[in-house]
């Protein structure tokens, strides 16, 4: 699986640290940017990784921001996409199990990096339980419809 990954200035650090964590895994990642603390508008960079997730570029994704609250917003405009702001690990599996997640979202100013770990672990090792989850799932896509 190749992950997108992505942030804004207020989200740089726990990019590079959730990086270093993915590699230390094995797991394959895209970087979008941002490059520094240079401030930026997170919209851009949701756009980009929602954009590579939503055209099967990439599996899934990663994004963070100071709260995480922006850069989901902005990310759930792409059609096709499912991003949940995770700040807990029974949200990250629930996004997984019961939403079919597809980008999970992270606040750098609201999650230190040893709680931000293991909920990027929860989220990336959790498969969606389909049953009537799928029907549920399928009324989102509906949505996008509308
Ligand atoms: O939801 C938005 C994010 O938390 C941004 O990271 C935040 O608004 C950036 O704020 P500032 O420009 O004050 O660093």
């Amino acid at each position: 699986m190749t992950l997108a990954i992505g942030s804004d200035h207020g989200g740089f650090h726990l990019k590079e640290t959730i990086k270093q964590h993915l590699e230390a895994r094995g797991f394959a990642y895209r970087d979008f940017g941002t490059c520094s603390t240079t401030s930026v508008d997170y919209p851009d960079f949701a756009q980009t990784v929602a954009q590579a997730v939503a055209d099967g570029e990439c599996e899934r994704g990663i994004l963070i921001c100071g709260t995480g609250v922006g850069i989901s917003i902005a990310a759930n405009k792409v059609k096709g996409i499912r991003a949940a702001l995770c700040h807990d690990v029974f949200s990250a599996q629930m996004s997984r199990e019961h939403n079919d997640a597809n980008i999970l979202a992270l606040g750098e100013r609201v999650v230190g990096p040893g709680l931000a770990l293991m909920i990027v672990d929860t989220w990336l090792t959790a498969k969606f339980a389909g049953g009537r989850h799928e029907q549920r799932v399928k009324k989102i896509t509906a949505l996008e419809q509308e």
